[in-house]
């Protein structure tokens, strides 16, 4: 039998890194080294051995983290959000000097999300107009979601591929902010709600017609199937990956 990997787990007392910690320690072939939060030293990582670390902290922290663990050859499974091109551009050009290390930074861990993007972006080249609307707890700090955001961009590159234009939209905002974010040409819209915990709608459209592709994340515990595959692939998977689905074997 094979020495289980050995992992520890950033942002451990928090909803996300609570739930990982017994996700980890119940699982077959992984063992928790160490459980970090906020005020921690991350050398403790190292000094527990641990082969790979779960970043479930704020977007804050979460890269500075990231270049910390990759300088210390520990491979990364990040679901903490608040990525964009730039901080992803400097991970991939740190990894560039780090060979054999693994970054895998994923906005949606939930196999059903996952799924969701997917089909997004194999419908959204059929349809005239596509909106998001992601709708999470009141606590969340961070808006739009990674996952919206993820999902809208995904959208776009797939109507540029088919060569469509902007989505229509002759409205004039009266109030800031009436019709949302703009990620790419896909509005997106937030909804904070005391009893939610992750939900995410992709709204297409058509004449006559409307497609409605929805996820509903009811239990945190929803999350850990896909980060127990990411730390248990990380550490044959050198360099940046973005987005569970290329470990999934889902079309990009
Ligand atoms: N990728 C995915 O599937 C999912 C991603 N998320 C994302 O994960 C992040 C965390 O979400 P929650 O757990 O709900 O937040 P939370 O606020 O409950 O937990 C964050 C934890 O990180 C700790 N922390 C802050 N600074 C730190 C530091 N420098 N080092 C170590 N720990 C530090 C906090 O003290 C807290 O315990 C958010 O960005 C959220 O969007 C949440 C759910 C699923
Ligand atoms: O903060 C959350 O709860 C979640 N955050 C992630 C995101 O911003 O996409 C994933 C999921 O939606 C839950």
């Amino acid at each position: 039998m094979s020495e289980p990997i050995r992992v520890a787990v950033l942002g451990a007392s928090g909803r996300m890194g609570t739930t990982t910690v017994r996700a980890v320690q119940e699982a077959d072939g992984l063992e928790l080294v160490a459980a970090l939060d906020a005020g921690d030293d991350l050398r403790s990582v190292t000094d527990a051995g641990a082969q790979v670390a779960v970043d479930f902290t704020v977007p804050s922290v979460t890269e500075q983290n990231v270049h910390v663990l990759v300088d210390a050859g520990v491979h990364a499974v990040v679901g903490t959000t608040g990525w964009d091109d730039a901080s992803l551009g400097r991970v991939h050009d740190h990894l560039l000097r780090a060979p054999g290390v693994g970054v895998v930074v994923a906005p949606n861990f939930a196999l059903g999300a996952v799924l969701a993007m997917s089909f997004a972006r194999q419908a959204a080249r059929w349809f005239e107009s596509a909106e998001v609307v992601e709708l999470h707890h009141p606590d969340k700090v961070d808006a739009p979601s990674g996952t919206a955001r993820h999902t809208a961009q995904g959208i776009a590159a797939a109507r540029a591929a088919a060569g469509l234009g902007a989505v229509p939209d002759a409205t004039t905002q009266t109030l800031d902010g009436a019709r949302g974010a703009d990620v790419d040409g896909v509005r997106v819209h937030a909804v904070r709600l005391r009893g939610l915990v992750a939900h995410e709608e992709i709204l297409l459209g058509n004449t006559g017609e409307m497609l409605t592709i929805r996820h509903d994340s009811f239990d945190r515990v929803s999350f850990m199937p896909g980060v127990l595959l990411a730390v248990r692939r990380v550490v044959d998977r050198p360099g940046l990956t973005v987005g569970l689905e290329h470990l999934l074997g889902l079309p990009a």
